[in-house]
């Protein structure tokens, strides 16, 4: 329930959510949640708003800023939201290979962070589309720089994380050092941490590809590089990052976030 560097996990019941929503709504509190959906991916969108809409941030002010090449599709969408909530479409460019759109994510989110988001929201929550709410993502999310346990590593120990491991690479972590294998898809915090880490991503990136080099698991590999020398300050569970394909094993009381099975071959190509 707790890093060695004094982090909360965030697991069912280590929480009063009565209380957190009553400190957050005192703060007036906004939220940004950013999803893409380039391409194919656009057929996430609708199955992702709706249920965010019943269990992502009740009663509080949420954007969604949906990044996406296909505007018009997207708003075809005709989204019927409650009060506070609104969509927000940016068109951004795409990129042919899916791991780069996965990737280039990390400079739409930073440039966004500084030109827009900052006077919009207070936290930002940054998603893969291809999943549903299935049960309550409330504020106990939020902290200054928030990760999530990769829900196949959750139980692993460090010589199994996927990290990337080749010195060459700006995402490299040595054998003897990692704390968690972080998922890619569900990171968050404040706007300027946020802005930190996209940032570090997207440079370490840039420098990366200068030297013809991708790393193994993409824009996750980066983000477990700065999350081991820049702690997260809370962690979730894998309540918040679930996929069925694993069963439901006994520690999760919850799956709140889960994958929508794809065929990975046809949506990507
Ligand atoms: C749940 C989770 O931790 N997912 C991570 C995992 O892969 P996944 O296998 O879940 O990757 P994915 O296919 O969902 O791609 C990541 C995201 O990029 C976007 N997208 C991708 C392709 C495309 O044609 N159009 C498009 O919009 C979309 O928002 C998608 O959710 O590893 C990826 C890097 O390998 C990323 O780190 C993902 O965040
Ligand atoms: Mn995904």
């Amino acid at each position: 329930m707790m890093t060695p560097w004094f982090a909360p996990i965030v697991w069912n019941s280590t929480y009063n959510i009565d209380i957190l929503n009553a400190q957050f709504h005192q703060r007036g509190v906004r939220i940004g949640i950013t999803v893409f959906a380039i391409k194919k991916y656009i057929v996430f969108v609708k199955k992702f708003v709706e249920t965010a809409e019943k269990f992502f941030m009740a009663g509080f002010d949420v954007n969604y800023y949906i990044f996406t090449d296909r505007a018009e599709d997207v708003r075809q969408n005709n989204f019927t939201l409650n009060k506070g909530r609104r969509v927000i479409i940016l068109e951004v460019p795409s990129y042919e290979r899916w791991q780069e759109v996965s990737m280039r994510r990390m400079e739409m989110i930073r440039n966004y962070t500084q030109e827009r988001f900052i006077n919009e929201v207070n936290y930002l929550v940054c998603v893969d589309v291809d999943m549903e709410f299935s049960d309550d993502v409330g504020v106990e999310i939020l902290s200054d720089l928030f990760g999530t346990m990769h829900p196949s590593f959750y139980e692993a120990s460090r010589q199994h994380f996927t990290y990337e491991r080749r010195p060459e690479s700006e995402a490299y972590i040595p054998d003897d050092e990692g704390d968690f294998y972080y998922a890619g898809g569900f990171f968050g915090g404040t706007l300027e941490e946020v802005y930190k880490l996209t940032n570090y991503c997207h440079n370490a990136m840039i420098t990366d590809m200068g030297k013809n080099i991708e790393a193994r698991w993409h824009d996750e590999s980066y983000i477990n590089k700065y999350f081991l020398y820049h702690k997260p300050t809370k962690i979730l569970s894998p309540e918040y990052l679930w996929d069925n394909r694993f069963g439901v094993p006994g520690i999760l009381k919850r799956r709140r976030f889960v994958a929508v099975p794809k065929d990975h071959n046809a949506i990507r190509n």
